[in-house]
């Protein structure tokens, strides 16, 4: 029997198909412009903070001062990891897991201290939203503090605990490098973080919608996505992009040359292009701007940040991927800020999974909410029908 024909054209990668309906991101490729739930990310970078940036995704609206305080702290005081969670990221680092990788397992660890997980009974979560925000904020306050305890185990030393009187930007780097950080680097970090929280039907997000349409908890579908912002093409691509100029630098050939073999070995300019933008990142520009603060600054280290624009100027004058529409990407300057703070380049996709994060929440409850399970085609290419073979008569 020849195998079925499907109707329709197979689109590779799924462009242009739409998914579902979402309320949270609206994303302008041609003029390059986001707004989440209807706020400009410009707007929200210049005049949110994290919490507010949470709230509005979650809820759809910004928050009033009396619902903005409680939120916060209750955000605040949902930073610590149970003991037995630190001990097992211990492990992590003597097996020499990668950040995400540690991140993964240990965000899967954390529904076993979840009392709304019940790990023996099957669970739908579509009448039980506000159970599925209590497990989601507990994800997102913990996911830095995963991170830094991570980040230092790995260096042999000691955890610190989170603080409840820090901002989140202050109490990341403060976990970190032990330290209460200028004001700008706190900044920096926390609005990086927020212009990171969604992006609409992006890899990362649409597996976490996938999997929530299997009914499967939030720690399964975070898990999952966080997988997909694993991959270079999309969240790791800021560690790649900092380590590509890394390359770049100590390779000792000119920029020319430099991109010319890139190129002839078929391999792409991380932090550039994107499926939905034909020009430039509005983010990436508002990453700019700050890792040029910081250079202003007494803390200031302009290397990184030299580099990628050197690498930008001769993209754009001398290769035609400008004309393709292929520009910087959210992820081509992000590392130029957190290389002046002293952040780890490994760690750098675990800060936008932090983000992230945010925004996977609020597409697992639009799924939850009016669910029917993903489940696309393939056009099955392979053989007919045939016969069994048996062991003695294979070749
Ligand atoms: C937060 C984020 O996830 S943002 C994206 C982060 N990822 C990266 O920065 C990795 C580098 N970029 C890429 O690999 C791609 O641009 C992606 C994965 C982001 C988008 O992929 P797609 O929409 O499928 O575009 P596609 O890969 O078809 O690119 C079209 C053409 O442009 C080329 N191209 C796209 N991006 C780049 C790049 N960064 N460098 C060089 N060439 C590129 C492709 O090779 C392809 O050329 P071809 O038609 O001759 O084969
Ligand atoms: O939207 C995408 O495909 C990639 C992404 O996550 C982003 O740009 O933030």
């Amino acid at each position: 029997m020849a195998p079925e024909e499907l109707e329709g054209e197979i689109q590779k990668g799924l462009e242009g198909v739409i998914i579902d309906e979402s309320e949270i991101s609206r994303v302008f490729g041609d003029e390059g412009k986001i707004l989440i739930r209807g706020h400009d990310v410009e707007d929200i970078a210049k005049h949110a903070d994290l919490q507010e940036t949470l709230y509005l995704v979650w809820n759809g609206e910004l928050p009033t001062r009396e619902e903005y305080e409680p939120f916060r702290d209750d955000m605040f005081e949902r930073r610590e990891l149970p003991d037995d969670v630190i001990e097992t990221l211990r492990n992590y680092a003597a097996a020499d897991l990668h950040p995400m990788d540690a991140m993964m397992a240990t965000t899967a660890n954390l529904a076993g201290y979840d009392d709304h997980i019940d790990p023996h009974a099957p669970q739908t979560f579509e009448d039980s939203i506000d159970e599925v925000m209590e497990m989601g904020k507990n994800i997102v306050a913990k996911l830095p503090t995963i991170t830094a305890s991570y980040q230092r185990m790995r260096e042999g030393k000691d955890p610190i605990a989170p603080r409840e009187d820090l901002t989140f930007g202050e109490n990341f780097l403060y976990m970190l490098q032990g330290e209460v950080p200028p004001e700008l680097f706190a900044d920096a970090l926390e609005t990086e973080i927020q212009i990171h929280v969604d992006h609409g039907a992006n890899a990362s997000t649409f597996t976490s919608r996938v999997v929530a349409s299997a009914m499967a908890n939030p720690y399964e579908a975070v898990t999952s996505a966080m997988g997909a912002l694993a991959g270079p093409l999309h969240g790791a691509a800021n560690q790649d992009a900092l380590n590509m100029l890394d390359d770049m630098d100590k390779s000792e050939k000119s920029i020319e040359e430099w991109v010319q073999d890139r190129f002839d070995e078929g391999d792409v300019i991380y932090g550039w292009g994107h499926r939905v933008y034909n020009t430039y990142d509005p983010r990436a520009k508002i990453v700019a701007e700050y890792a040029e603060d910081i250079i202003d600054s007494p803390y200031g280290d302009d290397r990184w940040y030299k580099l990628a624009r050197d690498l930008e100027g001769y993209l754009m004058e001398n290769t035609e991927l400008a004309e393709n529409g292929i520009a910087p990407n959210v992820d081509f300057y992000s590392g130029t800020v957190y290389q002046q703070m002293g952040i780890p380049t490994d760690i750098y996709t675990n800060l936008f999974t932090m983000s992230r994060v945010g925004g996977w929440l609020g597409h697992i409850i639009e799924q939850y909410s009016d669910n029917r399970i993903i489940r696309p085609r393939v056009q099955y290419t392979g053989p007919d029908e045939r016969d069994w073979v048996p062991f003695e008569e294979r070749s």
